[in-house]
Formats: structure tokens, C-alpha cells, sequence
């Protein structure tokens, strides 16, 4: 379990993380979503002490982490996939964590094999594409085969097949129990991914939620009816309730009333439909609208 209390940290003028609380239970994925330099990074480095808060705690099995405690057996964790130097080779790269941290070497091979990487183990890191280097990162991640694991934006770089297999990693380890934190800055990542989302704007929490209901905030659909008969319809739905605007040149978008009562409703008034369909609002357009006033660097990338 990681517990986040209160968590702040300022750089000068600059407020990564703002008041920050929040929990990841074990035994489920928990997604850390939110806009590019929304804090999730900085967040991710105060809970495994490698940067100090301004104030508040961040606790893992309800002590602060340090490097020192118990390591690679406790916790896991893929910051920054091109921290590692290029001239080894990804087997030499795992050799010295494992030796650093007591480790038996018989895990460099199963942490390889987990990845994918067992034939490129012998090159070096130099040569490796971003997406092996994520496997690597994952690879040293689960050299100690830790209960806790931190993820900051693993699927980077990595392709549609990686992206399952790196979607099934994540669902088994949560599944074996451990405390899985994912960060992203997609929904889309999340959605099939994640049992829980913590999603923060401005270093702020914005919503700690189930994904179902995340997906809740979505369910607001419209109903596109395409008519010719359009000036005979809006006042029979504004009479049902339902609000009717303009969607074109021939059709409406109703909300407050579900496709088959306006299909109904136009059928007893003998009213031409010629189109009638459902739209659910995304879970990405509901990410979207919940972090619109949150977005830092909405027109550009931070880096
Ligand atoms: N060492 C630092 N010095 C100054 N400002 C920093 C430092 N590290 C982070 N920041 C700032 O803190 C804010 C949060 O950054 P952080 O990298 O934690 O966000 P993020 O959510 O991980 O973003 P991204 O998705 O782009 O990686 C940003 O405004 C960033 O510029």
C-alpha cells in the first residue's frame, strides 16, 4: 500500500505538487494520469525518496522508502528508461543491480526472458530502441520481484504488441497481489489497464475513482436525429424534456431523453426519421473535459 498525505513540492516559483493525497491499495492497478507536467514524475521520485517534499509524506507499507531499507525486494520502480549507460550491455546493466542488492543472479536471466529481451541480453544498451529500453527499465523493475511496483509512463516507445504484453504484465502483478502504480499521460492507456485512476492537474488531485466510475462521467450521450421535419420535432422533445439544438442542416443533438423514446415520440406524431443514433462520450473526452482547466501545456509538449 502507498500513501500519499498532503504531499507538496515547490521548485522556486513552481508548484509541481500541490496538497497531494491519495492511496494505492494492492492487489489492483492503480493508473496516474494527468496532462504533461502535472506532477505525476515528481510525485513518483517523493514516494520512493529520491526527492525531498516541500511538506507532507509519502509512505510505502507505512514507512517512508529509502534506497536503504530493503531495495529491490521491496519495490520496484522504472523512472527514466534512458538512465542507463549505454556502453553496457543490458545483462551487465541487471548484473550490478542484482549484486548491489543481494539479488541471485538466476533472476537476470528470468527478468530477460519476462521482457522479451532474452537474445538481446549480450548488446549493449546503447544500440537498444526506446521501446527495449522500456523492457529493460520494466526488466530492472522486477529484478527483486517486489510487492510494490512503480511505472512512470512505461508504455512509451513501445508498440501495439508491446503495449498488450505490458498491459497482461501489469494485470498479473496486480493480480499476484503487489501495489501497482502506472502513470500516464493517455486515458486511452489506462482504460483497459487500470482498476483505479488517480488523476491530478497542476500537481492537484482532480478524481480518485474506480475506472467504472470514470466511465460514469462519460455516460452522458447524445442522440443525433437526422430529420426533415426538424421544426416539428424540437417542441414535442422540449415537452418530453429533453433539449434539442441544431446539428446541421438537417438533424438535432437531444440529450435528456435515450434514442428510443424520441424514435417513439416522433413515430405517434407521424414524423419522418431518417437517422437516430446513440453517441456515449469517450473516456478520453471525459479525461479531457475533467483536466481542461487543469492543462498546463496544452498547445505544446513540455519536452
Ligand atoms: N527539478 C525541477 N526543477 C524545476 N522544476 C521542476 C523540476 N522537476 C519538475 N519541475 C516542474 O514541476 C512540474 C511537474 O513536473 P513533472 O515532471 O512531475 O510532471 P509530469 O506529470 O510527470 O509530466 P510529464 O507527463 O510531462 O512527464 C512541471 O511544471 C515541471 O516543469
Amino acid at each position: 500500500m502507498i500513501e500519499v498525505n498532503r504531499l507538496t513540492k515547490r521548485y522556486g516559483d513552481v508548484v509541481a505538487v500541490s496538497n497531494l493525497s491519495f492511496t494505492v491499495p494492492p492487489g489492483l492497478v492503480t493508473g496516474f494520469l494527468g496532462p504533461n507536467g502535472a506532477g505525476k514524475s515528481t510525485t513518483m521520485r517523493m514516494i520512493l525518496g529520491l526527492n525531498r517534499p516541500t511538506s507532507g509524506t509519502a509512505t510505502i507499507d507505512g514507512r517512508p522508502f529509502t534506497a536503504r531499507q530493503a531495495g529491490l525486494h521491496h519495490v520496484g520502480a522504472l523512472l527514466d528508461a534512458g538512465d542507463v549507460h549505454p556502453g553496457r550491455s543490458a545483462r551487465a546493466h541487471l548484473s550490478a543491480l542484482a549484486h548491489t542488492n543481494g539479488l541471485p543472479r538466476r533472476r537476470i536471466h528470468e527478468v530477460l526472458e519476462e521482457v522479451g529481451l532474452a537474445d538481446a541480453g549480450h548488446r549493449r544498451v546503447g544500440g537498444f530502441s526506446l521501446g527495449m529500453r522500456q523492457r529493460l527499465g520494466i526488466a530492472a523493475a522486477l529484478l527483486g520481484d517486489p510487492p510494490v511496483l512503480l511505472f512512470d509512463e512505461p508504455v512509451n516507445g513501445l508498440d501495439p504488441e508491446g503495449v498488450r504484453w505490458v498491459r497482461g504484465l501489469f494485470r498479473r502483478l496486480a493480480a499476484e497481489g503487489r501495489t501497482v502504480l502506472v502513470s500516464s499521460h493517455l486515458m486511452s492507456e489506462m482504460q483497459n489497464t487500470a482498476d483505479r485512476l488517480v488523476v491530478v492537474g497542476r500537481g492537484e488531485l482532480i478524481a480518485e475513482e474506480t475506472v467504472t466510475e470514470f466511465a460514469a462521467r462519460g455516460a452522458r450521450a447524445h442522440v443525433t436525429v437526422r430529420t426533415p421535419q426538424a421544426a416539428l420535432l424540437v417542441p414535442l422533445l422540449a415537452a418530453a424534456g429533453a433539449t434539442a439544438t441544431p446539428d446541421g442542416a438537417d438533424a438535432l443533438a437531444v440529450t435528456g431523453l435515450p434514442a428510443a423514446q424520441v424514435g417513439e415520440l416522433a413515430c405517434r406524431h407521424h414524423i419522418v426519421v431518417h437517422e437516430l443514433t446513440t453517441h456515449h462520450a469517450s473516456l478520453e473526452e471525459a479525461f479531457m473535459e475533467l483536466t481542461a482547466h487543469h492543462a498546463q501545456y496544452s498547445a505544446q509538449e513540455t519536452r
